[in-house]
């Protein structure tokens, strides 16, 4: 049966709809980054672009990094954004868009996130670079999703209780990286942990301005927690839907983040931008190891 046209959603010109691209018009390797300016602070290293387009805050460039091709894709922030990202990235590879159905051979992508995070511990300090091992889920957006297969219960129920999760607030997933991508990416300069995925900046990360948060010990249980010598490393909004999706659709995930924020000691790093340099030019030049 083709999918109805209120569910894959096409563009007049044949590209899908939030996305704005065709198939012919994405990578099989693909860097997410929140900021759509970062999308061109990556490709300004590549030797070609081959083609460009933004529409709202998914902004995308396909080109040859070192004879790679390559794709840069914006999210914007958020997890309800992953949610149409990685639906549509993997729409683009794995529906035949004349048919209207699956292909028959699936694709497997390589997503690699390249962003930026908040540190809970003094061990992974401002201006270094967290892999996220396992992405743990706060946001809610994966329980519309089957996700039974890929969670693991016995670290979340561990840790709702030594945390007093309210149940109010969505309960939490853990969700794994690729270990294969994780091992290429993993070095000397990278400090490995699970990374809690927030809905929201603030309160959702124990941020206080004017607005008390519900639970102000929060914070200080995450950076008690550990389970089996996995500890929580840090704080961002997109890592667990990246590979809660990813893991479902059969793709290959990992993430990065430059660590321009430390909750433990409160500092900010003083020049994020050239962190984030940094980690721009650490991974591409692990991505070339990849198989195309
Ligand atoms: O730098 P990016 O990739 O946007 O990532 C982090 O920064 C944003 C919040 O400022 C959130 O998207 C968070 O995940
Ligand atoms: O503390 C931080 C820093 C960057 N991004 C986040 O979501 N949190």
């Amino acid at each position: 049966m083709p999918i109805k046209e209120s569910e894959l959603i096409l563009n007049p010109d044949g590209s899908i709809y939030h996305l704005n691209l065709k198939p012919e018009h994405i990578a099989n390797t693909i860097i997410l980054v929140g900021d759509q300016d970062r999308v061109s602070k990556i490709t300004k290293h590549f030797d070609t672009i081959e083609f460009s387009i933004q529409k709202r805050e998914f902004k995308t460039e396909t080109g040859f990094y070192k004879g790679k091709r390559i794709s840069i894709v914006s999210t914007g922030i958020g997890c309800d954004n992953i949610d149409i990202v990685l639906n549509e990235l993997d729409a683009l590879v794995n529906i035949d868009f004349k048919t209207r159905t699956l292909k028959t051979h699936l694709t497997t992508l390589n997503i690699i996130r390249v962003g930026t995070s908040g540190s809970l511990q003094k061990e992974i300090p401002v201006d270094s670079f967290a892999i996220s091992a396992y992405g743990l889920d706060f946001s809610g957006m994966l329980h519309f999703y089957d996700i039974e297969k890929i969670r693991h219960t016995s670290f979340e129920e561990a840790f709702v209780k030594f945390t007093k999760w309210n149940i109010n607030k969505s309960q939490p997933i853990l969700v794994s990286n690729s270990k294969t991508l994780e091992t290429l990416f993993s070095s000397e300069k990278t400090k490995s942990g699970v990374t809690a995925t927030a809905s929201g900046f603030y309160g959702p990360q124990g941020r206080v301005l004017r607005l008390k948060t519900e639970d102000p010990i929060l914070n200080d249980r995450l950076h008690d927690f550990s389970f089996e010598g996995l500890k929580i490393s840090n704080f961002e909004m997109e890592t667990a839907a990246i590979y809660g999706l990813s893991a479902l659709l059969g793709h290959n995930a990992l993430s990065l983040n430059a660590i321009i924020a430390n909750r433990a000691t409160g500092q900010f790093s003083k020049n994020p931008g050239a962190l984030i340099e940094r980690l721009i030019s650490y991974t591409l030049d692990r991505i070339l190891d990849l198989g195309n």
